[in-house]
């Protein structure tokens, strides 16, 4: 019988800030796997990363919400925000399956963070709850033959990351067409990356 749960794809990230390498891999893994809609996800303190200098929650919310406002499928998500503490997948996962028993949920990430999955926080139990979406570039075949819990999607490689945007925004340098057009001027207006960290 056909599963009539919506199908949400969770996209968790630091965000810190948005860019539109996110907003790609997020609409390749909707569009390639059939996915209802796409949640993105801001971590409060990020499991496996240690950055002085986050910043605020807030505006990183904020910024995730303008970047995906013209999106009919794209939604945000501030359970880990609110949550509050480290952000574990496998916490989340649970708060969400219980919140919303009509969704089905599988977990979106990037090609590299595949190899580093089983260091997860409680990762055997995190796969028998929810499926991963794994972005791969197109030909990897390796990683496709020995996943099981991985679907793989293929991305266009684009080598952009929140942090070459926090370089350049410090340093006075476009990050025109980087980030949409609304997060440049949110950045521009609140001088959130006016130093590197
Ligand atoms: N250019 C990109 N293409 C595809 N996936 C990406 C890209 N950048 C980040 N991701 C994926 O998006 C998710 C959230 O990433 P995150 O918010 O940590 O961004 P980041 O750019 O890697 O940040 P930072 O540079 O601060 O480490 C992760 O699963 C990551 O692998
Ligand atoms: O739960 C874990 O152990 C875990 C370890 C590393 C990353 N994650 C999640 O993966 C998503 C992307 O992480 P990051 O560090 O690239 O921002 C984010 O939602 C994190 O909470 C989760």
């Amino acid at each position: 019988m056909k599963d009539a749960r919506k199908k949400v794809g969770i996209m968790g990230g630091t965000f810190d800030p948005i860019h539109c390498g996110h907003l790609l891999a997020a609409e390749q893994a909707r569009e390639q796997a059939g996915l209802d809609e796409v949640w993105f996800m801001p971590t409060y303190i990020p499991p496996h990363k240690s950055r002085e200098g986050l910043t605020e929650a807030h505006h990183r919310l904020k910024m995730v919400q303008l970047a995906i406002a013209d999106h009919e499928s794209f939604r945000v998500t501030d359970i880990e925000l609110t949550r509050k503490g480290r952000s574990y997948t496998y916490d989340t996962m649970v708060q969400l399956t219980e919140q919303f028993p009509d969704c089905q949920f599988s977990f979106i990430i990037g090609g590299d963070m595949v190899k580093i999955l089983p260091k997860w926080y409680q990762f055997s139990q995190l796969i028998r709850m929810v499926r991963f979406i794994g972005l791969a570039r197109p030909g990897t075949e390796l990683e496709r033959e020995t996943c099981e819990y991985v679907t793989f999607v293929e991305m266009p490689v684009w080598d952009i990351s929140s942090t070459l945007i926090r370089e350049k925004a410090a340093a006075g340098k476009s990050i025109r067409y980087l980030v949409p057009d609304a997060v440049e001027r949110y950045i521009k207006e609140n001088r959130i990356y006016e130093t590197f960290v």
